[in-house]
């Protein structure tokens, strides 16, 4: 599905890697070791500097960037919803393309765990967690094929963690999306990844079954973040 051939940008040097439809990637390391601009490659928030990533087996820069992004969808750290209800928020993408259709939003709010009633609240009097799983509902109103998360779950206490990652794992396994996820959270990774890489100073120093790297770090590096 992807495939990043000697990328460099910014922080990152050199990346080399290759992601299979279906994947659940966990990209972790120490902070400002390149995560978020590694993840932002994967749907052209950023571009490389040198070297090719190819998606689905054509050039990524030869991608309509919308069409890309509604493939490719993000979900960030802190919601970036605009001011409104619930419903236009999640139906604000599809739309667009005019591919919208009203039945879908109560589908939509079951898949992230809301009642459907909550389609008429105004987003700014939700919680973080409910907030999140808007956040959520929007980007799979435009059905990705691959989700990208940037650490969806930091800002929320353990409780909300363990819901919001029930959420993922059901909706993963329902749709099927290749998942790329930025996590600090060892445990989160564990639990949603099958596949990691470990990050550090711009290059990616291990990777292979998530489990494995966690259990039995190979790299010096891995071994003394995870002391
Ligand atoms: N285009 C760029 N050119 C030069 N430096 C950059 C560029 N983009 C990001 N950086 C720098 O690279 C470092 C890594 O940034 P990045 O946000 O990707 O790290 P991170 O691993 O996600 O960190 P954190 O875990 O703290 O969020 C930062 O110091 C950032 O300022």
């Amino acid at each position: 599905m992807y495939s990043f051939q000697n990328v460099s940008k910014g922080p990152l040097q050199n990346i080399n890697l290759s992601i299979e439809t279906g994947e659940k990637v966990i990209i972790f390391g120490p902070s400002g070791a390149g995560k978020s601009t590694l993840l932002h490659l994967f749907n052209r928030l950023q571009d490389p500097d040198s070297g090719e990533i190819l998606f689905n087996g054509k050039s990524l820069s030869s991608y309509h960037i919308p069409n890309l992004r509604t493939q490719a969808g993000l979900v960030m750290q802190a919601p970036h919803l605009f001011p409104g209800t619930v419903l236009e928020n999640i139906k604000y993408g599809p739309s667009l393309r005019g591919k919208w259709r009203e039945k879908e939003a109560e589908e939509l709010l079951s898949y992230v765990q809301l009642p459907a009633e909550y389609k008429n609240r105004d987003v700014n009097h939700l919680s973080g967690g409910e907030q999140q799983r808007v956040s959520l509902a929007r980007t799979l109103a435009n059905k990705p094929d691959v989700l990208l998360l940037d650490e969806p779950t930091s800002a929320l206490d353990q409780h909300t963690i363990e819901e919001i990652e029930e959420v993922l794992e059901c909706l993963i396994q329902e749709n099927q999306l290749t998942m790329i996820m930025v996590t600090h959270n060892l445990r989160q990774a564990k639990r949603l990844g099958d596949k990691g890489l470990f990050l550090s100073e711009g290059e990616i120093l291990e990777s292979g079954p998530i489990s494995t790297m966690l259990q039995n770090p190979t790299t010096e590096s891995l071994q003394s973040f995870l002391a």
